[in-house]
């Protein structure tokens, strides 16, 4: 199944002072999603947000909510984040501690289901949870930080996937280090979705937003 290729700003680069005006404007400028990296300083060394402030961004915008959940375990916190407005939640993989059952709370709470896998982790971990998924992500960098550099050997990591994903309408994420040089690498092993934070948020307006946007998505399209 062939999904449209969408770009998803990730907030973690925005300006915090003004985040409400900053998802207005990123959509504004062409965003197709909104990546919401929600950090612990226990599963990541990073902490940054949690449900309360993706609630106060809500009404900002009907883009859809990608939250991006690098906690450990996530399971007492996803009722909370389906009613803060996500529209898809992603666990790690490696978060623990029973994937599948996380993955279930996910479904029963009426929400898009993601797993990602940090770049050590093999795909194979996602081989008897694929039915239930609605995404993967694939983390083309270690997580905690954005501005780090896309991880090359990723590339071979996400065409694996693509291949085992097969027919499910599944959709594919890459996340870290996304910018115009590997926008169409990983579009071309078979990503869709590509966040992407520090390449687009630099600007500061609107208008500097649309650039970057289309300058991810131009080189993602040709790389398909
Ligand atoms: O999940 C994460 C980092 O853990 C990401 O979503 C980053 O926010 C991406 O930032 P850039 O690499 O695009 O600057
Ligand atoms: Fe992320």
């Amino acid at each position: 199944m062939t999904h449209p290729i969408r770009i998803a700003p990730s907030i973690l680069a925005a300006n915090f002072s003004k985040l409400g005006q900053e998802v207005r404007d990123v959509v504004d400028a062409g965003a197709d999603w909104i990546h919401l990296d929600v950090m612990d300083g226990h599963f990541v060394p990073n902490i940054t947000f949690g449900p309360d402030v993706i609630k106060s961004l809500r009404s900002y915008t009907d883009a859809t909510f990608d939250c991006h959940l690098m906690i450990a375990p996530a399971d007492s916190f996803l009722e909370a984040f389906a009613k803060a407005g996500c529209d898809i939640l992603t666990v790690h993989a490696e978060a623990g501690p029973h994937l599948h059952r996380s993955l279930q709370t996910v479904k029963a709470l009426g929400k898009k289901a993601g797993v990602s896998l940090n770049p050590a982790t093999p795909e194979s971990a996602l081989e008897y949870v694929l039915d239930s998924l609605d995404l993967i992500l694939v983390m083309t960098v270690n997580p905690g930080f954005g501005g780090q550099k896309f991880i090359s050997v990723m590339e071979e990591k996400i065409r694996r996937i693509k291949a085992m994903v097969g027919d499910r309408p599944i959709e594919i994420e890459v996340d870290g280090g996304i910018a115009p040089e590997t926008a169409g690498v990983v579009t071309g092993a078979g990503a869709n979705v590509l966040v992407a934070g520090s390449a687009i948020f630099k600007g500061g307006s609107v208008e500097a937003y649309r650039a970057a946007i289309e300058a991810i998505r131009t080189p993602a399209e040709k790389g398909r």
